[in-house]
């Protein structure tokens, strides 16, 4: 059994966070285990509160985990502050980084607006978090901030991707939930170090029950790499999951519900994402 580390928030609500890296993990058949960073207050509509937990009991987690498990893969999620990618990056360092697949959601901004990472943080992730990434996902925004470039035009979507894959990352998926929201298709743009590029494309799904759909992605990806499954195809394998979870929405809650974890095994993949070189 392959296991699979998440070193995220708590999401009360059920699906994003922790919760929807867990339920993920679980579908696709690689053990789950947790380090929750941060606990919020949050439903489909909004995030009430926000209570980080002490970066040296997120290191007690992390040390426990090492101490007993072998990790496959992990990704991250909400980290929140400074001290907390610091301490979560020190860790990886002295248990052996390079043996497991890293997968960094560089989850900053809620569907509500909350905030979720600290400005002050943005730095600590580029130096120290981004170069140990086989792969980071972020959307167009976080990309902007994280490359401190616009990105207004297909061809912005490139050069900073270039400037991600510079950290010394593997592969680069700028996801398109957010962009160009008028067309009918969502497309993600897959950039590998290799030269490989790929875009993914789907149909853009009406719906408003997306909350967790980024966190649902890198937990897809980040269990087929802990199943030893080759970077390019765990990509492609969790734009499906993600996609089938999008297209069969629970209907739960009054705000931006979550997504359907169940839908990937119960209904399987519709063919509906198809992928294309360049
Ligand atoms: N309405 C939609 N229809 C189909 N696919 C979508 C839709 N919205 C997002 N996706 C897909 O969901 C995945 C996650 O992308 P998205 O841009 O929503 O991430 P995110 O902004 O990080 O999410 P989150 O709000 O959870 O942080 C991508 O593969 C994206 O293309
Ligand atoms: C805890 C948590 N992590 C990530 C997100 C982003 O979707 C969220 N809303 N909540």
């Amino acid at each position: 059994m392959n296991i699979a580390l998440t070193i995220a928030g708590s999401d009360s609500g059920g699906g994003a966070g922790i919760q929807a890296d867990l339920k993920t993990f679980q579908e696709l058949d690689v053990f789950g285990a947790s380090v929750i960073t941060a606990v919020t207050a949050q439903n489909t509509i909004g995030v009430s509160g926000i209570s980080a937990l002490h970066p040296l009991f997120v290191k007690s987690q992390l040390d426990a985990l090492y101490d007993d498990f072998s990790i496959a893969a992990l990704k991250t999620g909400m980290l929140f502050s400074a001290e907390m990618i610091e301490i979560v990056a020190e860790v990886l360092q002295e248990r052996d980084w390079q043996k497991q697949a890293i997968v960094v959601d560089p989850v900053m901004i809620a569907k509500g607006g909350a905030n979720l990472l600290q400005d002050t943080a943005i730095e600590v992730m580029r130096r120290q978090l981004l170069p140990m990434a086989a792969v980071c996902t972020p959307n167009i925004p976080e990309a902007e901030v994280l490359t401190g470039l616009r990105i207004e035009r297909q061809e912005q979507i490139r050069e900073a991707a270039e400037h991600l894959l510079d950290y010394g990352m593997q592969a680069v998926v700028m996801k398109g939930g957010h962009w160009q929201t008028t067309g009918e298709h969502v497309v993600d743009y897959v950039f590998m170090r290799s030269g490989e590029r790929f875009q993914l494309h789907a149909p853009r799904i009406a719906t408003n029950h997306t909350h967790g759909t980024g966190c649902t992605f890198s937990a897809a990806i980040t269990a087929e790499l802990a199943k030893g499954v080759q970077l390019r195809q765990a990509i492609i394998t969790a734009k499906r999951y993600v996609h089938a979870a999008i297209a069969h929405p629970l209907e739960l809650g009054r705000g931006h519900g979550p997504t359907n974890h169940f839908a990937y095994k119960k209904y399987g993949d519709r063919g509906e994402v198809t992928y294309v070189e360049g």
